[in-house]
């Protein structure tokens, strides 16, 4: 029996933030220290924090990081813990993205980063080098490549995240050098589903390579990205911990490594695959033996099954919860921690507000913005809590001669449930002003469109916000869904003027699922009388979203049809029916048809909305997801 403790550190990382970063990771190296672990996992890039994009081409930052990184081998000298953590290298005229291995005060190589991903959000080898097979490279006197490193405990490898999503990753050459342990630190953002998809591809790749693997995830918010930490302890496919997401913090598992080793040589296909890797490659990697003592393992104990379970049987307990409901808690818990998150760290905000209409999309936001503000303030609770609610967060109902009562009860309402600031500031006095100023304008001969008439509304109200935001010193949340904005359905100056979007990639449905789980978790009555009143704009008399548009659901089926699957709009037409076999085809033609028009002449207004929270694989962020011209033609369409 050989245990081994593994630490899985979640750190809140910022970037540029490199010294408080680190204090952050010191007081967590200090906690797994005390705790015994062997071997304690950081996430990736977690000095610099993530994704520091072209700042790594400032010399300063790059020299700050491993300034660092000396200080927390320093003041980590006395702890006998082995550290894994996340550092940019500069080595001559190449940039890696890396993991330090420190032990005892010194730091004992780095691990560059081989995959570098550079696909929807990811844009990393425009800035780092890869890391090579077998490659050696001398940073200021440290190695830098590919190697495996023996302790006392067992052997080791260290890689980072994108290397682990390649099934031909450094890992597979790293185990067969002698490797027990792959270290895997990661920067890897929320979006839906991928918890399941790392749980998977973990045991498998701990399968294939008969080895442990840990892999430690960054937490928080940065820009629209929003990582959710946790981690993971797969020893030979036997999942061994899971760490709790959306937390900083640390979680810790002891795992028998003789028990990794023993599963080897009971693997005959392993064996004869590193048999046939030994006969096909010219080179192994290289082992490098670190002497000195790691962390006393007297005390360790064997470890048990998990709670519930035995070791033949899984746990009796019906889940807990349904996969829907999980995956909109954590849309709900992502979305809080992008918002807390961008408050905290751009640190100049005093309070939080929005233009709460009574509709679905701007109560979404005030919720977000009311969990952000419980997460900005975690000590608070019952009274003093609601009293810092009412200071943080302020919703503005401004109404114009075609708000409803009912939506003005329901924004009431809400705010209400919630303890929020609310105040009503009628729009109807400027309204006429503002028209009368753009028919003059438009001078005698000219009729505003009724569609202006409708965007002169938004457009005050855009106007209003930012006047409070700007003497409030107030973080000004734009409220625009992902199907509306795919389309265009939104004002330029208007709703779609905010500082930071909230809800920009979720699409219409979900923002409707997400109010009824909330409503079924929270109980507030406003919710329910919101959902009772019909989306749409108030712009005009008795409008409705979905006329105007297209039922919700076929919009969003088209948005995936089109926007992620990649479908042409005559391909779109064809698919839908199989999602909806009860509508009349030539309705879904033409709906097909107006989705594809209005999607390509949107991409004007996207890029010029706010940066956006990131929540899935299609995300309609020119900058930085979905990157289309704004200029373009649809003849290649198809018909
Ligand atoms: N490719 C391009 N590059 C640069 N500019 C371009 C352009 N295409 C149009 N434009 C210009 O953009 C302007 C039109 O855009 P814009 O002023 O926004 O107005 P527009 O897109 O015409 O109308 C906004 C729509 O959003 C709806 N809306 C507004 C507010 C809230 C909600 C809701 O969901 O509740 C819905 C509203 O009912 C209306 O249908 C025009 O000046 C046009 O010339
Ligand atoms: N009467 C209003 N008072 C304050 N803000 C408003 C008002 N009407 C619209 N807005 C702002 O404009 C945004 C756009 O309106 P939109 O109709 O798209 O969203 P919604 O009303 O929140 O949701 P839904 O479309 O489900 O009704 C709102 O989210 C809100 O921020
Ligand atoms: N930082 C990275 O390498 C992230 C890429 C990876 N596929 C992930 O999202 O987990």
């Amino acid at each position: 029996m050989r245990l081994v403790k593994i630490g899985i550190a979640n750190v809140n990382a910022t970037v540029g933030a490199v010294r408080s970063n680190t204090d952050r990771c010191l007081s967590l190296a200090r906690a797994m220290a005390r705790d015994d672990v062997t071997l304690a996992v950081f996430p990736e890039q977690v000095i610099g924090g993530y994704a520091a994009e072209d700042l790594v081409q400032w010399p300063a930052f790059v020299a700050s990081q491993q300034r660092e990184l000396r200080r927390f081998a320093e003041e980590t000298a006395q702890l006998r813990t082995v550290f894994v953590i996340g550092v940019t290298v500069g080595v001559g005229g190449d940039l890696f993205n890396a993991g330090a291995i420190v032990h005892a005060g010194r730091v004992l190589a780095f691990s560059p980063k081989e995959k570098l991903p550079t696909y929807n959000i990811f844009y990393e080898a425009r800035t780092f080098s890869r890391g090579m097979p077998f490659m050696e490279l001398d940073a200021d006197g440290v190695l830098c490549g590919d190697r495996v490193y023996a302790f006392d405990f067992g052997t080791i490898a260290v890689e980072v995240c994108e290397d682990i999503w390649s099934p031909d990753g450094p890992m597979r050459r790293r185990c067969y050098a002698g490797a027990e342990i792959v270290c895997n630190i990661s920067a890897s953002p929320f979006r839906a589903g991928v918890t399941s998809t790392r749980r998977e591809m973990l045991a498998t790749r701990a399968s294939d390579n008969q080895c442990t693997i840990a892999y430690a995830n960054l937490v928080g918010g940065n820009d629209g990205l929003v990582f959710d930490g946790g981690g993971f302890i797969n020893q030979n496919g036997r999942p061994m911990l899971e760490a709790p997401r959306f937390r900083e913090g640390f979680s810790a598992a002891v795992v028998d490594l003789d028990r990794t080793t023993r599963c080897r040589r009971e693997a005959s296909t392993w064996r004869s695959d590193l048999e046939e890797f030994r006969r096909a490659s010219a080179r192994m990697v290289q082992v490098l033996r670190i002497g000195g003592e790691t962390a006393d393992r007297a005390r360790l104990a064997y470890p048990a099954p998990p709670a519930g379970t035995t070791p033949f049987l899984p746990s009796a307990a019906l889940p807990a919860i349904s996969a829907r409901d999980e995956l909109l808690d954590d849309f709900y818990e992502a979305l809080a921690l992008g918002v807390a998150d961008y408050y905290r760290k751009i640190g100049a905000f005093k309070s939080v507000g929005l233009a709460l209409s009574g509709g679905r999309d701007s109560l979404l936001t005030l919720l977000v913005a009311w969990r952000a503000v419980q997460l900005i303030h975690p000590g608070l609770e019952g009274a003093a809590l609601r009293e810092r609610m009412r200071s943080s967060l302020h919703a503005f109902f401004m109404p114009s001669r075609y708000s409803s009562d009912a939506t003005h009860r329901a924004a009431a309402q809400i705010a209400d449930d919630l303890g929020v600031s609310f105040a009503v500031i009628p729009i109807e006095d400027a309204f006429p002003r503002e028209l009368e100023a753009a028919q003059a304008m438009v001078g005698e001969g000219g009729q505003l469109t009724e569609l202006t008439k409708q965007n002169v509304q938004a457009r005050i109200r855009g106007g209003r916000m930012w006047n409070w935001a700007n003497t409030s010193g107030a973080l000004f949340l734009q409220t625009g869904n992902m199907s509306e904005k795919a389309l265009g359905y939104t004002t330029v100056g208007g709703d779609l003027e905010g500082a930071f979007s909230v809800i920009a990639n979720l699409p219409k449905t979900v923002v409707i699922a997400l109010l009824e789980r909330l409503s079924q978790r929270f109980r507030f009555q406003g919710i329910q009388q919101t959902l009772a009143t019909t989306a749409g704009p108030e712009l005009a008399e008795n409008q409705s979203g979905e006329a105007e548009l297209m039922p919700f659901e076929v919009l969003d089926a088209c948005l995936h049809l089109y926007g992620a699957e990649k479908l042409a709009a005559d391909e779109v037409a064809r698919a839908l029916p199989s999602l909806f076999p009860d509508k009349d085809p030539a309705a879904l033609r033409a709906w097909a048809e107006k989705f594809a028009t209005l999607f390509s002449r949107s991409i004007f207004k996207w890029v010029q909305s706010p940066i956006a929270i990131h929540l899935g694989s299609l995300d309609l962020d020119r900058e930085r997801a979905l990157q289309l011209p704004v200029v373009q033609r649809t003849e290649w369409k198809g018909g």
